[in-house]
């Protein structure tokens, strides 16, 4: 039985979803791939939890009751002494920081799966410099759920660069949460601010909302299928419309943010009015291969078009490439929520266990 040990940063929506996953698939697992999945510690950003026998249904308790204030080099210390093999790092956090952790992590043995998407819109320099590491220690790094939650756009673009495939343009509803945003609005009678709580509630939006408002989410999105293209680009050089009112900005707490997004209303209730009876508004993102340009924006869609008829966080992708002609191929699906996002987690595990020995 091959069996790899997980070490879990980040515990919240995906994070939480992850682990139950992982607990009822274990047996099937077992079976079906003969594949062991250990969980020996869980972490969110102050407490880590220890469990040398793998993790009970009781973890959220456990973790409560029984984690501790920790440090990386704590746990580094532990997995390193009880001798893990095939060890991965799953990052489910949201943070910019966790990702000066990798290069420490792949020098200690761990291959690393993503849901973060820091790590891969950072300067081109850090993210060849990534790669030169995770290559001089052997070392695997999977992130499907960078881009379209459980969708497989990552691999699917991968595959045509690998193939000498030519993709000449990739457009679409990026955001699961913008997605699931403005199909509400459109539809009913609700303000903008509620719409947006509600959708944070659900779990689709990123932590800080004003990540996914100001664009910055999808534009990560475009620059991480980029350069899986071979494009070289920077953050900076995306064009993207932000939504995010200057007074209530990324300079100002998430907590004021919260407290006065009703001034939101006013500025969406405007675009809402300005639509034509059969258009609704759509948040879309696009690539040129061809021009190298990345463009986040908000267009009006015909209600009946392929963007205007999505439905709740639904993403969908259109991919141009020189086969495929005029036709798209076209993936559609949802694009963000916890169980498909911690379901893609899950695959990227079970496809990093299938490399290793
Ligand atoms: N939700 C989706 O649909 C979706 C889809 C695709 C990708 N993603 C990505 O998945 C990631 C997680 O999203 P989420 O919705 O699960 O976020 P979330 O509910 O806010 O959970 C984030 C977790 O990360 C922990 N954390 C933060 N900084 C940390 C650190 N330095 N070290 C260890 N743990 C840390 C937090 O701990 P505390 O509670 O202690 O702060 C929390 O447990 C994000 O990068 C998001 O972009 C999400
Ligand atoms: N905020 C993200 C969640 C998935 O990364 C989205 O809207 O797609």
């Amino acid at each position: 039985m091959k069996k790899i040990n997980i070490v879990l940063f980040g515990t919240g929506n995906v994070g939480s979803k992850l682990i139950n996953q992982i607990l009822e698939a274990r047996e099937i697992l077992r079976q079906k791939e003969g594949l062991e999945i250990n969980l020996p510690v869980i972490a969110n950003s102050s407490t880590a939890f220890f469990q040398k026998e793998n993790q009970q249904a009781s973890w959220e308790a456990d973790l409560t009751n029984f984690g501790f204030p920790y440090r990386l080099e704590d746990i580094l210390e532990y997995v390193h002494n009880e001798g893990y093999e095939n060890l991965i790092a799953v990052d489910a956090t949201a943070s910019e920081q966790f990702v000066d952790n990798y290069n420490e992590l792949i020098h200690a043995g761990f291959h690393i799966v993503a849901a973060n998407k820091v790590a891969n819109t950072r300067s081109s320099q850090f993210y060849a410099r990534l790669r030169e590491t995770l290559l001089e220690h052997n070392k695997y790094f999977l992130y499907e759920t960078n881009v379209g939650a459980g969708l497989p756009i990552v691999e699917t673009l991968r595959n045509f660069h690998r193939t000498n495939e030519r993709v000449t343009r990739v457009r679409g509803v990026f955001s699961g949460s913008l997605s699931y945003i403005f199909n509400t609005y459109c539809e009913e009678e609700k303000t903008f601010s509620e719409v947006l709580t509600e959708a944070g509630d659900k779990g689709f939006t990123e932590p800080d909302p004003r990540v996914d408002l100001s664009g910055k989410d999808v534009a990560r999105k475009l620059l991480i299928l980029g350069r899986e293209l071979g494009l070289k680009k920077e953050f900076e050089e995306i064009s993207i419309q932000d939504l995010v009112p200057k007074h209530l900005n990324g300079q100002s707490t998430l907590k004021n943010f919260h407290r006065n997004k009703k001034d939101l209303d006013p500025i969406f209730l405007k675009l809402k009015k300005d639509l034509k009876q059969d258009e609704v508004i759509r948040h879309v993102g696009e690539l040129d291969l061809q021009t190298g340009a990345l463009d986040v924006k908000l267009v009006k869609e015909s209600r009946t078009s392929a963007f205007g008829s999505l439905q709740n966080a639904d993403s969908s992708f259109e991919i141009f490439t020189e086969s495929y002609g005029k036709q798209p191929l076209v993936i559609k699906g949802a694009g963000a929520g916890a169980a498909v996002t911690a379901r893609g987690v899950l695959t990227d595990l079970v496809k990093l266990a299938e490399k290793l020995h």
